[in-house]
């Protein structure tokens, strides 16, 4: 039976990304688009400058645009994926979830709040049972969950996959596209034959959710795993997908081949959207590379390589493309979870 799903802020660069991935979805079918007050009455060609690399769906293109308010969406909607601006989320999610909605949103606030799941799929499905601990804690009939911040989102199946040897220490240092920072995030002039090491409020995401995600769930509390996290983040300019180089120490020793092996073997699911092969590992040291590879498992598999022993434990990159499996891609697949799992 089809799942009607609505999009709170469709016409930004991630909502757009929704559009796309939504297009032919087997389950969800769109129903509700929404954003600011300018748009709102509009239809959303009108509304929306689409600057995804597939022509807007032409049902989508007659839609009307709803403000962002939960009497506006229609009350048959079950889902709502949100890519509200972080600031703008933080007023409004909550009142969807008070009016009974189930909300998988991209936007950072509320992801490190005890009660409010942050997951992964293939990494943390078991987390989503925090939603009866929100639903108690804050009388609200709906649901909300997040999906990780594209970098950290990058380099999480990697480190899921090695903590079978038991992660101590990681250090990460990224090299992030463009459209993370939005279509006007970084100008031209900033980007263009140059690197920017500082993205506002980055590092202390990758830091903070990475040990969120592969916290242990009790049935009431997610505690954070004990590894420390360092993390340095740069802009540069390639169009879409962060690659990232990554130190992990372990407790056990671990060769480069084992954890190849281990990062090969980590399990994938059964959800629509997912890749059938998490974790794509190279032996060519040269790759993954963001050009070559960001498209991998339609946007959605992350690849890893150059892994080699240092004196201090295994080092490694590892890449994915931000805006689909590091953000809407993300949502996408919590929201299939969410429906898998009895949520909606
Ligand atoms: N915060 C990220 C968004 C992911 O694409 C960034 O700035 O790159």
């Amino acid at each position: 039976m089809a799942v009607r799903v609505g999009i709170l802020g469709a016409t930004g660069a991630v909502g757009q990304r929704f559009i796309q991935l939504l297009d032919g979805h087997p389950t969800f079918e769109l129903a509700s688009l929404t954003a600011s007050e300018d748009s709102a009455g509009k239809t959303y060609a009108d509304a929306a400058k689409w600057r995804v690399n597939t022509p807007i769906p032409e049902d989508v293109a007659e839609m009307e645009v709803d403000p962002t308010a939960p009497d506006a969406v229609p009350d048959d909607v079950d889902l709502l994926f949100s890519s509200l601006p972080s600031g703008v989320a933080t007023e409004v999610e909550p009142e969807f979830l008070q009016a009974g909605y189930v909300v998988s949103s991209n936007s950072s606030n509320d992801r490190m709040a005890p009660d409010v799941p942050l997951t992964i799929p293939e990494v943390n499905p078991e987390h989503l049972d925090l939603i009866e601990v929100q639903r108690d804690e804050r009388g609200w009939d709906g649901a909300l969950v997040k999906n990780p911040n594209c970098s950290t989102i990058t380099m999480v199946p990697t480190l899921a996959a090695l903590d079978q040897f038991g992660l101590e220490e990681v250090h990460v240092s990224t090299l992030q596209a463009v459209s993370g920072a939005g279509y006007s995030g970084v100008t031209s002039m900033e980007i263009i034959d140059n690197a920017i090491p500082h993205i506002g409020g980055e590092e202390n995401k990758m830091e903070t959710e990475s040990r969120k995600l592969l916290g242990e769930f009790d049935g009431v509390d997610v505690s954070l795993h004990e590894m420390d996290v360092a993390a340095s983040c740069n802009r540069i300019p390639t169009l879409d997908g962060h690659l990232e180089n990554v130190f992990a120490e372990t407790t056990e020793e671990v060769t480069p081949e084992e954890a190849k092996e281990a990062m090969r073997e980590y399990p994938g699911v059964d959800l629509h959207s997912a890749p059938e092969q998490l974790i794509h590992v190279f032996d060519d040291p040269s790759r993954p590379q963001p050009r070559l590879d960001r498209e991998r498992g339609d946007g959605m598999q992350v690849s890893a390589g150059g892994v080699q022993e240092t004196a201090a434990g295994i080092k490694y990159n590892c890449l994915a493309h931000n805006t689909i499996r590091g953000a809407a891609g993300a949502s996408l697949l919590n929201g299939e979870l969410l429906v898998e799992e009895g949520w909606v």
